[in-house]
């Protein structure tokens, strides 16, 4: 696990130069530290965990501990070891070091169907043959449960992802995001100790996906159940997880709620695959802090720069009064993305990419236009 970086000073009570009030923010955020940890707190626990592919190491040494009932989301690049991690917790995929517990009790030796976690993949791969009630029955008929509770669970477990009305219909006359509620129906009616997911929205289409975001969580919620949840997208893992874990290549690079996440990155590689984040080295950044920080790296986020044209006038009614000095460039791209309007500024000897709302024509700058670029320099992360 690792943590935000320490702040370049300690703050004392009066702090007056950008410099300070920049180190100052870091310190206070990250002075919220985690409370002692309790049973529950480490519900479910990865201790060690190895993994290799004949030469090739997936991941190494991995150590997290999630929460009864916390909604944990693993995010990061593809072939970064997301599913495999998953796998290796479901008992899909056998370790090469290390452990993992459940409420007190290692796992690590028992086949999948001794642990108690469900799983929902991508691809859910329902029996074509058999109905949705009998999909989501089948688990319970293979553990010999009585027909009459089989039947209440799932008339149940079918009322909680609303597919009380297609119980009786066939996977193919289901919608896709129907299905995948069927897939997670075929999980939860077993009551699992724990439930994974393996990027279960990505087959989906964008509507559905937004509106299965949200009706997974209720679930999850309304159940209390301690989710682990891969994705690759930012935004998903954003809006979803009480905390997400950050993988790069093999480990976990940082774990934190998705405020201290995206605004607090750890380092330039959470950085960069969180946000769109400006990376500028010591002396390129000293023109927009006003000063050059002892640090290998400054990173701005995009939506905490702010474009001043020659007309004199910040291009947004909202900015913010801790404004750097800023440095001058001209826009050589505008890109609509939406509710934002992301511009590229190319000044000296770097570029910048700044994000400013849409709130109109009037506030719209042209290509070519020379502008200066100021910082927010409370949001300024020094790395
Ligand atoms: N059965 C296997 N045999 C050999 N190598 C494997 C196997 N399964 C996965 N790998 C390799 O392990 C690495 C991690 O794969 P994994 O599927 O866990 O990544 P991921 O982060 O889930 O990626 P994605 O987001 O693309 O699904 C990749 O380099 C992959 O090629």
């Amino acid at each position: 696990m690792s943590s935000a970086p320490a702040p370049l000073s300690t703050p004392e009570a009066t702090p007056a130069s950008p410099e300070t009030a920049v180190a100052e923010r870091s310190a206070v955020a990250d002075s919220l530290v985690a409370e002692p940890p309790s049973a529950d707190s480490r519900y479910l626990r990865l201790q060690g965990l190895s993994k290799r592919f004949g030469a090739t190491s997936v991941f190494e040494g991995i150590e997290a501990d999630i929460a009864r009932g916390e909604f944990v989301t693993l995010l990061g690049p593809s072939g970064c070891g997301k599913s495999t991690l998953l796998r290796a917790i479901a008992g899909l995929t056998a370790v090469d070091a290390g452990h993992v517990e459940v409420d007190g009790e290692t796992i690590t030796h028992l086949p999948p169907q001794k642990r108690g976690i469900g799983m929902v993949f991508q691809h859910y791969a329902l029996f074509p043959n058999m109905t949705v009630f009998d999909n989501v029955a089948f688990g319970l008929r293979m553990h010999k449960v009585p027909s009459a509770e089989r039947q209440q669970r799932v008339d149940e477990t079918l009322s909680l992802v609303e597919l009380e009305t297609h119980a009786h219909k066939h996977p193919h006359q289901l919608s896709g995001g129907q299905r995948q509620r069927v897939a997670l129906a075929r999980s939860l009616v077993l009551e699992p100790r724990i439930l994974l997911m393996d990027e279960p929205l990505s087959a989906l289409d964008a509507r559905i996906r937004q509106h299965l975001r949200e009706q997974l969580r209720n679930i999850q919620q309304q159940l209390g159940l301690t989710t682990l949840f891969v994705t690759h997208d930012q935004e998903e893992a954003l809006m979803m997880s009480d905390r997400i874990f950050l993988m790069g290549k093999g480990n976990i690079l940082q774990q934190g709620d998705g405020e201290a996440l995206y605004t607090r990155p750890a380092s330039q590689e959470v950085a960069g695959f969180m946000g769109a984040y400006n990376c500028l080295d010591a002396q390129q950044a000293s023109s927009l802090l006003g000063y050059e920080a002892d640090a290998a790296q400054v990173v701005f986020r995009p939506e905490a720069l702010y474009l001043k044209s020659t007309m004199d006038e910040i291009n947004d009614p909202t900015t913010p009064s801790h404004l750097g000095p800023g440095c001058g460039g001209v826009i050589v791209q505008r890109r609509l993305l939406g509710n934002v309007i992301r511009y590229r500024v190319e000044c000296q000897g770097f570029s910048l990419h700044v994000d400013a709302l849409n709130r109109g024509a009037r506030y719209l700058l042209p290509e070519g236009a020379n502008v200066m670029v100021h910082a927010d320099l409370e949001e300024a992360r020094i790395l």
